[in-house]
């Protein structure tokens, strides 16, 4: 007996059509049709076999859907570690390929610029939420490039030269303040202040001085619901074709439509704010004040210019603040190097002043302490993913196709034994090594990301953490809170909370003035003198 495989019955339908000259078309379209699958069935496995090396197809599928207690970045180290410093891997039907080393992103996201300068697709958050509005996540093309020459200008090293002032007054206040303080649970709300007065300032030049003024709630809401739709999981963004549903029926999508009214209604209110001033010529330094007075130059509308300036608001204050806890925690495990720091300080500035930026260059081990923290716990560990706008050939005819999503592994740059050796410990020393030639020395601030996206805050950022530490540690010691026994409580370096942004799980400590000298009398001096300055800015 014959075993009927179809095949029998499909020849007979060719048959029974032969000799007409529809059934001649057919044949020929079927024929065309099988060739055509058959070439892009080659052609993805010719390029699959080139695509960096990686896991298999089902089993990077099956790694992305089983919950798991490791965390994305110590996953994604072990996988470059057994694929290599560039792997592939696919997160439902997208692409993505993991840089593991410093010297694979420098390859890449540096070198190839060209290439590798976008931001995947996000549907949510970028096209939804932000109308492709804000920078920080918008796609590689005249927008973003218009939009990164005005953060460039207003944030780059002359011009963050320019908010030393504000750091210089705000920090004097922080320490009024947490002098003041009689709970020390509420140090990390003035913290929270001295950083989002700075950004504020820079962004639009005004200062913020109560954390319950409306703009930082309004803020504060805008934040938390772009961080909840960035998340994982939605449908929406492996769906695109559910877009085409009537916006009623988009359910995954409510939250982002309600939300971009406030936040549209929010940028343009200070925009229109900052406008009068400009044109009341009351206007301090300010991005957005650099932005109307060359908006031509700038090529932005107003829209465009109002989400434009918002983004040292929405991303310069959760970074920032991150970075000093995890400062705070290293200082509490290590009690030495603060001391060291503190003899750094006490050797250049002397005890009759505080501390300042003209003292910068001349305390290089305050400044490694900064440093170091941001290599030991960074706070971004996976950076933000880049895309790319071209197919790529590396390696001999490796090959990565356009569109593709580009992590880099910072963790794992961060825990390179080569470049760090031993790198769970926190030793401020490997930053004084001074190697700028070389990109893979430990000099290289790869946690403020890469290429043409790096950070455009980063100087705002490390003068903030510089004149912060400095000056805390010339009025306090820092000293572990203690249990009812009387037994120290150190943070536990490991506890550590977020999943995009990072940073210490809630701890405590205290801050007690240093007794050699009459803090308190100084500092009342400064406060003084600061609060004179910061009116201008009000
Ligand atoms: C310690 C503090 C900070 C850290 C660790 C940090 C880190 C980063 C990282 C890793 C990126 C992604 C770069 C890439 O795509 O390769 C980034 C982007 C960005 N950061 Fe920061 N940042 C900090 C503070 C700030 C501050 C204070 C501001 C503003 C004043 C700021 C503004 C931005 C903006 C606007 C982008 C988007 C750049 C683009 O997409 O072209 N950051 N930051």
């Amino acid at each position: 007996m014959a075993f009927d495989t179809g095949l029998g019955s499909m020849a007979s339908i060719f048959q029974f059509r032969a000799g007409s000259t529809t059934a001649m078309l057919f044949q020929t379209f079927t024929i065309f049709a099988v060739l055509v699958g058959f070439s892009r069935f080659l052609e993805s496995a010719f390029r699959a076999r080139k695509l960096p090396p990686g896991p298999p197809r089902l089993a990077s599928l099956l790694m992305g859907m089983m919950p798991s207690s490791t965390p994305p970045w110590k996953a994604l180290g072990a996988l470059s570690r057994r694929y290599g410093p560039v792997t592939s891997l696919y997160r439902g039907s997208k692409l993505v390929v993991v840089l593991g080393t410093l010297k694979a992103a420098t390859e890449f996201l540096e070198k190839k610029g060209g290439i590798y300068s976008s931001r995947p697709r996000n549907i949510l958050v970028g096209e939804i939420l932000s109308r492709n509005l804000r920078g920080v996540i918008m796609p590689y093309g005249k927008r973003w490039r218009n939009w990164r020459t005005l953060m460039q200008a207003g944030l780059g090293i002359e011009s963050s030269n320019k908010y030393k002032t504000v750091q210089s007054f705000e920090s004097s206040i922080l320490l009024h303040d947490l002098l003041n303080e009689e709970n020390p649970k509420r140090y990390s709300a003035h913290f929270r202040r001295f950083a989002i007065s700075v950004v504020f300032c820079v962004g639009y030049g005004r200062r913020i001085k109560y954390l319950d003024d409306p703009l930082v709630v309004k803020n504060q809401n805008a934040t938390e619901c772009f961080t909840r739709l960035s998340a994982p999981g939605y449908l929406v963004e492996s769906w695109p074709i559910l877009l085409k549903l009537p916006r009623r029926l988009q359910w995954f999508a409510q939250d982002a439509y309600k939300q971009r009214e406030l936040d549209k209604e929010m940028c343009v209110d200070i925009w229109n704010e900052v406008k009068k001033n400009v044109e009341a010529g009351t206007a301090m330094p300010s991005i957005s004040k650099r932005a109307l007075e060359k908006q031509d130059e700038f090529g932005l509308d107003d829209l465009e210019l109002a989400y434009g300036v918002s983004a040292p608001f929405g991303a310069g204050v959760v970074t920032t603040l991150a970075t000093l806890d995890f400062i705070l925690v290293a200082l509490l495990n290590y009690p030495d190097i603060m001391r060291k720091v503190q003899a750094e300080i006490d050797n250049i500035v002397g005890r009759s002043r505080l501390p300042d930026f003209c003292d910068m260059d001349s305390l290089p081990y305050t400044k490694a302490v900064i440093l170091e923290t941001m290599r030991w716990r960074p706070i971004t560990p996976l950076g933000l993913a880049h895309a790319s706008i071209s197919d790529d050939e590396y390696d001999k005819g490796r090959y990565i196709p356009s569109g593709t999503t580009m992590i880099p592994n910072i963790y794992a740059m961060s825990n390179d034994e080569e470049m760090f050796p031993s790198p769970e410990q926190f030793k401020p020393e490997r930053y004084l090594e001074v190697d700028k030639a070389n990109p893979n020395s430990p000099n290289s601030t790869f946690f403020f990301g890469f290429g043409r996206r790096i950070c455009p805050g980063r100087h705002v950022a490390l003068n903030s953490l510089f004149i912060v530490l400095s000056r805390l540690l010339w009025t306090f010691d820092i000293v572990p809170s203690k249990d009812r026994q009387g037994n120290p409580i150190i943070p536990d370096v490991n506890a550590i909370e977020g999943s995009f942004a990072l940073a210490p799980k809630p701890f405590s400590y205290s801050l007690q003035p240093r007794k050699d000298i009459d803090v308190k009398t100084i500092i009342q001096t400064e406060y003084e003198k600061a609060e004179d300055e910061a009116t201008r800015w009000t």
